[in-house]
């Protein structure tokens, strides 16, 4: 099969490169502004039926320059969520290295497990009682937040008059009114209609590029959201096996296609 090489990589694509992570530049942040970065990651669970371990995550690197939108695909079951659990801290690796930039929020794929409070304005300021903020910027962190994912005009909502989309962009603005510098966003559109879809990869791609500060890393089956994403990261059966700019992961995975298929009939 001739597939695309993917060995090119632009300028503002830096591909991984695990000797840069050693365990002291992961207290102090990673070099060259890398938001994101994992380095042999594995992980295994033990099923205790049978008292036996069973690997999810083989061998996994990455490396995400910060202020980037990248997409993170491959079959299911092939270890895309264990990763982004890993990379937000919610499961620890077997084995490997990882470094996230803080502060990191995980947004999960059910809009309904997102928002906690009666209406939109208190939903997004409901994580800000942390921090010791006036009132007034209470309010400016808000508006700001929720027009970086075009909700302006949605802020005195009850929450339960939104859609799934609308959901899951009031529980992103949250986030961003924490100031989070990495989102990572598990499989969002799976139970969003066509418009919520492009409604909610659209207030992502805003949202980076309203803060140079915010780097995403968004889980996805769909080919087509690549078209909003500066780079993906293709796996299977736990292992990374391509990254890149993402009109050649694109074609990568539309070449795998096509050849299962012709292989199929
Ligand atoms: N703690 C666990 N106990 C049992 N099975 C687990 C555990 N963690 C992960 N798995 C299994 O590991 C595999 C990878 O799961 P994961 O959810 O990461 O895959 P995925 O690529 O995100 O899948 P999908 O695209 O279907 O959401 C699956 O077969 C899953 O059932």
């Amino acid at each position: 099969m001739n597939l695309p090489s993917l060995t090119y990589f632009p300028q503002k694509l830096v591909p991984p490169l695990c000797s840069a992570l050693t365990n002291s530049t992961r207290s102090s942040g990673t070099a060259d502004n890398i938001a994101i970065e994992g380095c042999n990651l594995k992980f295994s669970f033990t099923a205790t039926r049978q008292a036996k371990v069973v690997p999810v995550l083989r061998d996994c690197s990455l490396r995400i320059p910060s202020g980037q939108f990248w997409m993170l695909l491959g079959p299911n079951g092939c270890g895309k969520s264990t990763l982004l659990k890993i990379l937000a801290g919610l499961l620890n690796p077997t084995s490997g290295i990882v470094h996230v930039n803080e502060p990191k929020s995980f947004v999960f794929q059910n809009p309904d497990h997102q928002v906690v409070m009666p209406t939109v304005d208190a939903d997004v300021a409901f994580g800000l009682g942390k921090f010791s903020l006036t009132n007034d910027e209470v309010r400016s962190r808000v508006s700001r937040a929720l027009h970086a994912v075009g909700l302006s005009d949605y802020e005195k909502r009850s929450v339960q008059t939104l859609s799934g989309g609308q959901k899951q962009r009031v529980a992103i603005a949250g986030a961003l009114a924490e100031a989070c510098k990495v989102l990572l966003l598990d499989e969002l559109t799976t139970f969003l209609d066509e418009t919520d879809q492009v409604g909610v990869i659209k207030a992502v791609r805003n949202s980076l590029d309203t803060s140079a500060e915010v780097t995403a890393l968004w889980v996805t089956h769909r080919l087509e959201e690549l078209e909003y994403a500066d780079g993906a990261i293709y796996m299977e059966d736990g292992k990374v096996v391509k990254y890149g700019d993402a009109a050649s992961i694109r074609s990568f995975i539309e070449a795998k296609q096509s050849e299962y298929l012709s292989n199929a009939y």
